[in-house]
């Protein structure tokens, strides 16, 4: 055991937690913002030890930023290696240190063997108006943005094709007027890089990898080189503050049917102080560029889903994003802001009952009731998109100055905000400890990589059917009006 300790690199960024013998309470080591050599963190608290004329003994090497007290520490016997504790309901992940008679004998790291990778997952967006109507039916074709019953899931694929033919000019044209497709790509791959070094700023060295589940850099993709870069331990990150089954939970899904590997999965982070106060800081800086500031209405709009999402299959989104919205209204008025606020949610698409209230209905009823001053905040993505840039900024800021709306501003999306990055890499370091193997063996498995005779088939009779339907005069006209 002793050789365990002697050639082991670790890198922390937490607390070495050390019990001495006459004091029943465990005192708080710091050991944060160096890269340790093992032995050298055991020289020195033996060193302490010797000193102090105090016994030591290990007890736990967090790898947390923030170690809070440690009232509830349990008690570790001596020679037992240390693995996983919970001190105050936070998760530590340690090394296993083995102690005797306040002698170090050695320890082991699961942290100096890993390979860290964080996979920040994405929707994606075509880069090109080629891209459009391929983009398009990659989004359609996902059971989890549109859900049928399992009897009619043959039809995916055709419906898939139908409506993103049928939706691709109004897309294109959107696309064309923010420069011909969409940043998505150029900005998550910003935040990637900023989040690595962020990350490694807090000592935790990690490969941050993208993958978009629409469009390129695929998941697949993103995958593929995390296993071809041996990562041990991954942390899994949707760049959507809320979770709903149509995003974070599509790409999940999609995780989930492809591989298995020691996996910690954020779901959501809306609540998050650091993202809270981000959102807050951006808020109240464009509050300022008003010339009556504290007469502006604080204008929260959030993409929305199908109210079937969250009526009939349970779908957190809308008390996620209420709960969030409140979150940071609470911030804004202990800074000495207490603007009025509202949420409505955009981007509606299709036939079906989406979240109400609508946006476009909100700013002309703001607009009707005297409404003078308009801040846009977008809330549920954290970076610019066609939602932002064309749908925001064009066409609600026209409708808002149509409506009576004399003074519009938008707050622009979080991107690489430093406070932002820093909480999302401390969000990542938390995560670390807890993970665990993902649920399933499979391999990559995408619908067109099935055997090729049944996908034909598939095809073939789901084709006739979606035709068949579209005979209906009626139902083409909705389908067309609605898209
Ligand atoms: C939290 C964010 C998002 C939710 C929830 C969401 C649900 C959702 N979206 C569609 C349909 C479309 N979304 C499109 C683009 C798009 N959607 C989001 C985010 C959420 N979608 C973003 C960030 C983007 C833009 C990506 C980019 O190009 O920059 C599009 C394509 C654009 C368009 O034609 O309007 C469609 C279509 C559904 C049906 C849905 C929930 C079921
Ligand atoms: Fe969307």
């Amino acid at each position: 055991m002793k050789a365990m300790g002697s050639g082991v690199h670790l890198k922390l960024s937490g607390f070495c937690h050390r019990r001495t013998n006459n004091s029943p309470e465990l005192s708080c080591h710091s050991l944060r913002a160096f890269t340790f050599n093992a032995t050298s963190i055991f020289h020195c608290l033996r060193e302490d030890s010797q000193r102090s004329k105090k016994p030591l003994e290990i007890v736990a090497i967090s790898h947390l930023a923030s170690a809070g007290s440690s009232d509830n520490f349990t008690k570790t016997s001596l020679h037992k290696p240390v693995t996983k504790r919970h001190l105050n309901g936070k998760t530590f992940f340690s090394t296993e240190a083995y102690v005797l008679d306040g002698e170090v004998l050695g320890v082991s790291s699961d942290i100096a063997q890993e390979r860290v990778g964080v996979l920040l997952l994405n929707l994606g967006g075509p880069e090109t108006l080629h891209d459009v109507q391929p983009f398009l039916f990659n989004l359609f074709a996902d059971p989890d943005i549109i859900r049928l019953p399992r009897l009619f899931r043959f039809l995916q694929q055709p419906l898939a094709q139908l409506i993103s033919v049928l939706r691709a000019p109004k897309s294109k044209e959107g696309y064309a007027a923010i420069g011909g497709g969409s940043p998505l790509r150029r900005i998550t791959d910003e935040q990637a890089r900023a989040l690595r070094v962020a990350l490694e700023e807090k000592n935790l060295h990690a490969n941050v990898y993208v993958g978009m589940r629409y469009w390129h850099p695929f998941t697949e993709e993103a995958i593929h080189q995390i296993k071809k870069d041996n990562i041990t331990k991954l942390v899994v990150l949707p760049l959507y503050p809320q979770f709903s089954i149509s995003t974070s939970g599509s790409s999940i899904r999609l995780l989930q049917n492809i591989f298995r590997l020691p996996v910690s999965i954020i779901e959501s982070w809306y609540q998050r102080e650091g993202y809270i106060k981000s959102m807050a800081d951006l808020i109240e800086k464009e509050l300022l560029s008003f010339s009556e500031p504290e007469e502006v209405m604080i204008f929260f709009s959030a993409h929305g889903v199908p109210l079937s999402y969250v009526e009939d299959a349970g779908d957190p989104y809308r008390d996620q994003m209420e709960e969030c919205i409140a979150l940071i209204m609470d911030e804004l008025e202990s800074r000495g802001i207490p603007n009025n606020h509202t949420l409505a949610y955009q981007s509606r698409v299709g036939p079906v009952q989406w979240l109400k209230p609508y946006t476009d209905e909100v700013i002309v009823e703001l607009g009707q009731k005297g409404v003078k001053n308009l801040l846009a905040v977008p809330i549920s993505f954290v970076s610019e998109h066609i939602e932002t840039l064309e749908e925001i900024d064009m066409e609600y800021k026209q409708l808002a100055l149509q409506s009576g709306i004399k003074n519009w501003g938008r707050v622009p999306a979080l991107g690489c905000t430093s406070s932002f990055i820093s909480d999302l890499a401390d969000a990542v370091i938390e995560a670390l400890p807890s993970a665990s193997a993902m649920s399933s063996e499979k391999d990559t498995c995408r619908d067109a990589d099935m055997d090729p005779v049944q996908y034909a088939i598939k095809m073939f009779f789901g084709s006739i059917l979606t035709f068949i339907l579209l005979l209906s005069p009626k139902l083409f006209c909705v389908l067309r009006n609605s898209l």
